[in-house]
């Protein structure tokens, strides 16, 4: 596709190095900073996910779509070491993945936010940024928020979390608990809680969900800088809209494959595509079981946020006793 000269430089420039590489599934990427081989994840005798090979090119925004279930955020979870695969290696920079506690492949540069946003209710929003950088680079974050223990590293901190709160309009609210937030502000916090660590990848699972029509606007705005500041970014969403303005690519998953992978144009002439997202009722509501599961992380989701809330404040116990994750 001729690349738009109204389109800001960074566009531009991501759109033009892939102006060539085929819309074939696996195919090699000029510069990829992401390389998947062979990684599957099943969960009892279903196949979550089954990638042969992808690769995700530096500096560009990445969309990854397909019908519920197709392995969207499991892929996530095994590339950023929130799950493990039953096969497989993956790379960021040439440099192997796998094993490597979230953490950890936050300290290298990669990191995601989460569909149902991690901000924790009954911390400051300020707090939650201290606790991403902390989070990201797995030191101690206790120490950031007892007050009279200041360091050189937690004022660098606090001064880093306050720009980014100015950046995402969220500086006013800097003393207000995150559960106060909007769902939409709260999408915004978790996105500046993931900038913390200067991370180089950045995965977004469904940024825009459940925002209002003015914050999608802004948060749009905020996915594009991101690849302004020469970040490489990889996001799943279902809105088509929002896929076509902002992907410089676009992969495609069902049933735990990719099924097709080219720019934003190329997907929906695309008659596996077309298949894909007609044969799984993508509209269909969730069975019983889908429903169990989706209730089940939830309750987790909302007992281990409980539980993390609950040392945080009452914790007096110094950090270096406690296990990492
Ligand atoms: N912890 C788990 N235990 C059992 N099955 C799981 C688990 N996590 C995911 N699955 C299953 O793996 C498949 C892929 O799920 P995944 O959440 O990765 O899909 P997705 O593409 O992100 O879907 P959505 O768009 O609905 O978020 C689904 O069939 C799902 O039911």
């Amino acid at each position: 596709m001729p690349a738009d000269p109204r389109s800001p430089e960074p566009q531009r420039l991501a759109r033009a190095a892939l102006r060539d590489v085929a819309w074939e599934v696996g195919v090699a990427k000029p510069d990829p900073a992401i390389v998947v081989d062979g990684v599957t994840r099943t969960f009892g005798g279903l196949t979550a996910v089954a990638v042969d090979h992808l690769e995700i090119q530096r500096g560009g925004i990445t969309g990854l779509i397909g019908p519920n279930g197709a392995g969207k955020t499991t892929l996530f979870n095994l590339l950023t070491g929130f799950d493990q695969p039953n096969a497989g290696s993956w790379t960021f920079d040439g440099r192997p993945l796998g094993k490597l506690a979230p953490h950890r492949v936050a300290r290298l540069g990669v990191v995601r936010t989460f569909q149902l946003t991690k901000a924790l209710a009954r911390l400051t929003v300020l707090q939650n940024m201290l606790l991403g950088a902390q989070d990201q680079r797995g030191e101690s974050f206790f120490r950031a928020l007892v007050p009279g223990i200041w360091r050189q590293q937690e004022k660098e901190n606090t001064e880093k979390a306050m720009d980014l709160l100015a950046r995402f309009k969220l500086d006013s609210k800097k003393d207000d608990f995150a559960g106060t937030l909007s769902g939409g502000q709260r999408k915004l916090l978790e996105m500046a809680r993931a900038l913390m660590s200067d991370p180089q990848v950045v995965m977004l699972d469904e940024p825009m969900a459940g925002v209002n029509p003015a914050l999608t606007q802004s948060l749009l705005g905020h996915v594009k800088d991101l690849r302004e500041q020469g970040m490489t970014v990889i996001f799943v969403e279902h809105d088509m809209d929002v896929v076509r303005d902002i992907s410089d690519w676009v992969v495609v998953m069902a049933s735990g494959r990719v099924i097709a992978e080219g720019p934003p144009e190329s997907i929906s002439q695309n008659q596996a595509v077309v298949d894909a997202y007609l044969g799984a009722h993508h509209d269909a509501p969730l069975t019983v079981e889908e429903e169990d599961r989706v209730l089940a992380q939830a309750e987790r989701e909302i007992a281990r946020e409980e539980h993390v809330e609950g040392e945080v404040l009452s914790s007096d116990v110094p950090p270096q006793e406690r296990t990492d994750r």
